[in-house]
């Protein structure tokens, strides 16, 4: 469980000073499907972040299973980017000289996982995300939704607890966004994720549960809670 108070970033931009997030408080439960949507630097990515220890907020709390991220040090968390919290990025951000496997063993090395357990691991999540054929392939010699499949493979080899994706489905066809969400909300009900979704598109964010809008870095529920 997520339980945010009072979460501000500003950061500064030449002499200015720019207002990401103002006083976000929000609690996201165990198994929640959260779909966030917004403007254009409204802050949903600043959030984003805030959840998955990438970023330290200027003040307030990011308590993730009565853990603070705000305040933890660097070791504490690297150690919950490597077993806690996958992410899934709009560029799928996999590394082009390594084929789909070793892209996603990549996840398993900060956690210390054996070279053999590490490929075992990877070949089962490629098929999870229904690309066991693919293993031996370059991101290059892939279509766009099969690279974000690896992605979403790479993301949850390390059996996370949440999945941050940031905008999953933005570089993707209409057909091929829709597999894409079908996967992950096959994935969130098999695996019982909280799954935390950043889109611009109406009809993905319409799928889910629960929605919440940021603009101008502040946080409106959508759906009366
Ligand atoms: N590293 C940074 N340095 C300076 N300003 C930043 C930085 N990251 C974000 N910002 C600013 O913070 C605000 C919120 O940005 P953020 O990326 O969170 O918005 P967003 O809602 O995700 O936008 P988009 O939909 O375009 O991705 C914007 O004004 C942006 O310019």
């Amino acid at each position: 469980m997520y339980q945010i108070e009072k979460l501000t970033k500003t950061y500064t931009q030449g002499k200015r000073t720019v207002h990401a997030l103002r006083d976000v408080s929000l609690r996201i439960e165990d198994g929640e499907l959260l779909s966030i949507q917004g403007p254009t630097g409204g802050g949903k990515s600043t959030l984003l972040q805030a959840l998955g220890g990438l970023d330290r907020p200027t003040s307030g709390s990011v308590v993730l299973d009565g853990k603070d991220l705000a305040t933890m040090n660097d070791a504490g968390l690297t150690r919950v980017r490597a077993r806690t919290v996958g992410f899934v990025f709009q560029n799928f951000n996999l590394i082009p000289t390594l084929t789909a496997q070793e892209n996603v063993e990549t996840a398993l090395v900060p956690a210390g996982a054996a070279k053999a357990d590490r490929a075992r691991r990877a070949v089962a999540a490629l098929e999870s995300v229904g690309l066991g054929e693919r293993a031996d392939h370059l991101p290059g010699e892939l279509s766009g939704g099969q690279q974000q499949r690896v992605a979403i493979a790479r993301a949850l080899v390390k059996d996370p607890t949440v999945l941050l994706a940031d905008e999953p489905t933005g570089n993707l066809d209409e057909d091929t966004r829709d597999e894409i969400i079908d996967l992950l909300e096959g994935l969130w009900k098999e695996q019982g994720l909280t799954l935390v979704l950043v889109t611009h598109d109406s009809a993905v964010a319409a799928r889910s549960p629960r929605r919440i809008r940021i603009a101008k870095g502040r946080v409106k529920e959508l759906t009366g809670r």
